[in-house]
């Protein structure tokens, strides 16, 4: 996959993006390898769709470059190797799905048989249910199986699940991944962080227009590791504090009236001090969720924004 002969599927390098004085991209350098599934996961307003905008060339960055498989976005799209899933939009509410993927079929020359893209994408089963009869989740794989028509090798997915419940979600990405192992390339922006976790190979965490971290589900939780100790404590001072403070492997120290919170990659030994050394008790310990882990990750970068 990373041999220097395989194009990437997508390369951006330096590319920066902004509205007027809003800096939507601050400098993004980011290599897709062809059949990778990868997330590109951050809170509202990390740049995500930007981002997304410039490589299906629906937007120029402000400055670096972008390209698709070795092409320029707009000749990738030209040649049929790029479709997108867009959140909402672009379903006509009284056609069936099967005459929707018809319909958008005779909009191109060359497409894969109906039939197929149908059973890709899982809706074979409701290919005579009118749009306007279909939930959101069957509605988001009707848009799949447009997008698949083409039979692109980058696929690239925009907070596809929004508003879906659990059931429509697992079945939405179920179809996406079995479509998947054919090797193509699928990007997907989302929020969810247990999404990107269950269902991409890599994911990129972007916030406030930058990457600041990128790996596999396990090393982005791993990066963000630490544990949480609770304790009653009453009257804990500024000495108290310093003390815990100064424990290797210690984040932080809360002090919210009677109970004392430290953030620590080492908890053990928090612990054992807190129960030793002071008058500490009702000791929990709790693991960082992956809540918890994105915030920390996503919160050091806007530290560093300000330092
Ligand atoms: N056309 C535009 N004009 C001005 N500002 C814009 C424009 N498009 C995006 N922005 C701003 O750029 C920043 C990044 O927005 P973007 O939509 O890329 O974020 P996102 O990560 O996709 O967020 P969300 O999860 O909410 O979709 C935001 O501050 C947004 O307000």
């Amino acid at each position: 996959m990373t041999s220097a002969t395989t194009v990437p599927a997508v390369r951006l390098s330096g590319v920066t993006k902004d509205f007027g004085n809003v800096h939507a991209v601050r400098g993004v350098d980011l290599e897709l390898q062809q059949g990778e599934i990868v997330a590109f996961l951050g809170p509202n307003g990390a740049g995500k769709t930007t981002t997304i905008d410039m490589v299906l060339g629906l937007s120029r960055p402000s400055t670096g470059e972008v390209s698709v498989l070795g092409l320029e976005p707009r000749q990738a799209i030209a040649r049929g190797l790029v479709s997108a899933v867009m959140q909402t939009g672009g379903l006509l509410k009284d056609l069936t799905v099967r005459e929707t993927v018809e319909y958008t079929a005779s909009l191109f020359a060359n497409t894969r048989p109906v039939d197929d893209v149908l059973d890709r994408a899982g809706i074979a089963g409701i290919a005579g249910r009118r749009v306007a009869k279909c939930s959101g989740g069957e509605q988001q794989r009707l848009r799949f199986a447009m997008a698949l028509l083409s039979d692109p090798a980058l696929l690239l997915l925009d907070e596809p699940t929004t508003g879906m419940d659990v059931e429509g979600r697992r079945a939405f990405w179920s179809a996406i991944r079995a479509d998947a192992e054919s090797g193509r390339t699928v990007l997907f922006a989302t929020h969810y962080l247990e999404e990107a976790d269950q269902y991409a190979d890599r994911i990129v965490l972007i916030s406030h227009g930058r990457i600041v971290a990128d790996g596999t589900g396990s090393q982005i939780r791993a990066l963000a590791s630490g544990r949480t100790v609770r304790v009653t404590l009453p009257g804990a001072d500024e000495r108290v504090t310093d003390a815990i403070a100064s424990l290797g492997g210690v984040d932080r120290v809360e002090v919210r009236g009677d109970t004392v919170l430290v953030h620590a990659k080492d908890s053990d030994t928090v612990a054992r001090y807190l129960l030793t050394e002071t008058d500490a008790r009702d000791l929990e310990i709790t693991a960082k969720g992956l809540e918890e882990a994105f915030l920390s990750l996503t919160g050091d970068a806007a530290h560093e924004e300000e330092d």
